[in-house]
């Protein structure tokens, strides 16, 4: 709506298209009345308003009708014509005094006397001394700047003995008002002329503020609280939020200097240096606000300079809506304690004890042998804490060498160290902020790291690497661990103040060979799973059955992660029989030969479960690839690897 939008002499009048032409005729008396037939003309296509003024006065009522939004061009002529052009930023055609118009006011003025005067605004015309010669009469002209010039420049003439003066309508007045006779110079003509240039500047200045208001309406949907100013660091534009922030609804900020608004947003630094400053951090109205501050240039000049603050919630929000899906993507916390399987009491007591934990916001380090679910009961504890619905970021210590964890950790600036990405990178607690951090296998994260955990967790900030400021974060660590970490410590290879630190609650987690009550259920599961997606339509239950005292008896060295792959293999074994009554199970023994081979617990060594002859058979089942190899013996690769490592086997392969 145009009228609540605020118009000002720095801004065109609002559009309102589709409607006439508003024109303002500021004239003198005498012209106006002189000038109303063609006034009448333009009925139908255009709505003139006719004023009487002149000098300040033709001023104050063109702002005015200019601030009320009235008027797109004003028509004027000479004194009024000059003065509106230099004091408002608006469209003024001028009513011209042709030479033409001169001549025939002088050949009208010559049937009155043989000596006339001619008293114009601005200049004297130099061709009338020629033109006078020709019109055979004496011709005296004057030019007048000011009401009290013209009014001298006249009274000279009187005392001289004209009789007769040719000027504008201001000369015509005084000349009448002394019982001279007076002459209006201009002509119906040069009148017309002068409106249908306001006409053409009119609908000019419609289409300048056709993209005005499109801008404006941009302004004003802006979150964000947006103020501009002109060279002279006044305001010329805001926006609603910022009406807001600034003063009451309605106080007039537009024209007013924003040093005396608000000296602490002035823009008079960015005006004076032309230089942009984005991102600044400033406490104002007992808020933190972001704020920017831009030079307006016009073909490279400064012309003015916009303010812009965001208010320092709405990104901390958008922030962590953007952490939070970048979490999602990056790791999901899928599992819930209600999804976990198992019923045997060990693993209920885990479950309760878990459950207790996910209630509060303390650290958690969860301690159990690979494969036993330590993930799947973090990924459970935060879906239960109140930090469910925010990131879950799970890293395993173990998959990285140790400059690569510290970045991935902490994130980098930019130019931190050779081949750092531009613009750095977030590290993985910035990653969990408002959620939890899952650090897998912390007992392989080195110990300059283990240092820099332990005062993260003690500081709750970050400094990314490379910075000197550091960043809150507000992020829940879970560990895990299937390293003893209290031997560890006697070794000196794991810090015992960040032990006690990690070891607030502590969640230990049953191998399978402790709840042997949750095999079957498990192993159906998985064999059901499997069935189902190589579209074998046999019962689970009914085909596992006849195994079910072999995997009972099994040490189950990888756990569940073992007992998944095992649950694969039975299942693509399965397959190719339609009937269970066809099933030949002695077959087993060729793809499942750990289940079958009574050796089997000898062979085992060490908390991983894996032996020599285990990890060469299954790497020489899988052609050496250790990824395929570390899932049929039910490790994780990290696990392979380390146990690889350790035996001085080399760094993993594929
Ligand atoms: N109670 C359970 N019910 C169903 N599936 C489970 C359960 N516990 C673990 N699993 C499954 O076993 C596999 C191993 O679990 P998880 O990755 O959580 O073990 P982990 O102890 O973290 O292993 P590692 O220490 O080797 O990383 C996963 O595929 C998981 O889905």
């Amino acid at each position: 709506m145009p009228g609540d939008r605020p118009s000002s002499p720095f801004f065109p009048a609002p559009v309102r298209s589709g409607e006439l032409p508003r024109l303002c005729f500021l004239s003198y008396r005498q012209i106006r009345g002189f000038a109303m037939p063609v006034v009448a003309e333009y009925t139908g296509r255009a709505e003139i308003e006719v004023v009487d003024g002149t000098f300040g006065d033709a001023l104050a009522i063109a702002r005015d009708r200019l601030e009320r939004g009235l008027v797109d061009a004003f028509v004027s002529a000479g004194s009024n014509a000059s003065i509106l052009r230099a004091g408002l930023q608006a469209p003024v055609a001028t009513i011209q005094l042709s030479g033409f118009d001169l001549l025939q006011a002088l050949i009208k003025a010559r049937r009155m006397s043989s000596r006339v005067g001619v008293v114009m605004y601005g200049q004297t015309i130099p061709e009338l001394d020629e033109v006078k010669d020709l019109l055979n009469i004496e011709v005296v002209q004057h030019a007048y700047q000011t009401p009290d010039d013209a009014r001298q420049r006249f009274e000279q003439l009187r005392r001289e003995g004209f009789e007769v003066i040719v000027g504008s309508s201001l000369v015509v007045e005084l000349a009448e008002q002394a019982g001279l006779h007076g002459l209006l110079a201009y002509s119906l003509g040069s009148v017309r002329k002068g409106f249908e240039d306001a006409l053409e500047l009119a609908r000019v200045a419609r289409l300048e503020a056709g993209r005005y208001e499109q801008l404006n309406g941009v302004l004003h949907n802006l979150q964000e609280a947006v103020l501009a100013v002109n060279r002279d660091n006044r305001v010329i534009a805001v926006n609603p939020p910022m009406q807001q922030l600034l003063g009451p609804p309605h106080a007039r900020l537009i024209g007013q200097s924003l040093e005396a608004i608000e000296p602490e947003l002035s823009l008079q630094p960015t005006l004076d240096s032309g230089q942009v400053e984005r991102a600044v951090v400033q406490r104002f109205a007992q808020r933190d606000w972001v704020v920017n501050r831009t030079p307006i240039r016009e073909h490279g000049e400064i012309v003015g300079a916009a303010l812009t603050l965001y208010d320092a919630r709405t990104i901390q929000e958008a922030d962590t809506s953007l952490r939070i899906q970048q979490g999602r993507r990056q790791s999901a916390a899928r599992h819930r304690f209600a999804n976990l399987i198992g019923q045997s009491p060990a693993f209920v007591r885990a479950v309760q004890t878990a459950r207790r934990f996910a209630r509060t916001d303390l650290t958690v380090l969860i301690a159990g042998e690979s494969g036993v679910g330590k993930e799947l009961f973090a990924q459970s504890i935060h879906n239960e804490s109140v930090r469910a619905g925010r990131p879950f970021v799970a890293v395993n210590c173990a998959a990285f060498p140790e400059a690569l964890l510290e970045s991935e950790l902490f994130g980098y600036e930019e130019g931190a160290f050779t081949g750092s990405r531009r613009g750095g990178k977030r590290g993985l607690f910035e990653a969990a902020h408002t959620g939890t951090l899952f650090l897998d296998e912390i007992g392989d994260m080195p110990l300059q790291l283990q240092t820099r955990l332990l005062r993260v967790l003690q500081e709750r900030e970050i400094t990314r690497l490379g910075a000197t400021a550091a960043i809150p974060v507000d992020v829940r660590v879970i560990a895990a661990t299937h390293q003893p970490l209290n031997d560890m410590i006697a070794e000196r290879r794991f810090r015992q103040d960040l032990f006690y630190r990690l070891n607030t609650l502590r969640l230990p987690l049953p191998p399978l060979r402790e709840r042997r009550e949750d095999i079957a259920p498990l192993a159906e599961a998985q064999v059901g799973r499997c069935l189902q997606r190589l579209g074998t339509r046999l019962d689970p239950a009914r085909a596992l059955a006849p195994l079910l005292p072999r995997l009972r008896a099994y040490d189950w060295p990888g756990n569940i992660r073992e007992l998944e792959n095992l649950g694969e293999r039975i299942a693509v074994f399965l397959m190719q029989f339609d009937r269970l009554e066809n099933v030949r199970y002695d077959e087993l023994r060729h793809d499942l030969p750990e289940l079958f081979a009574d050796a089997t617990a000898s062979e085992v060594a060490g908390d991983t479960g894996l032996s020599a002859a285990r990890v060469a058979a299954a790497l020489q089942a899988q052609g050496g690839n250790r990824q395929a190899a570390a899932r049929q013996l039910g490790v994780s690769r990290s696990t392979l690897w380390r146990w690889m490592r350790e035996r001085g086997a080399g760094a993993p392969g594929s």
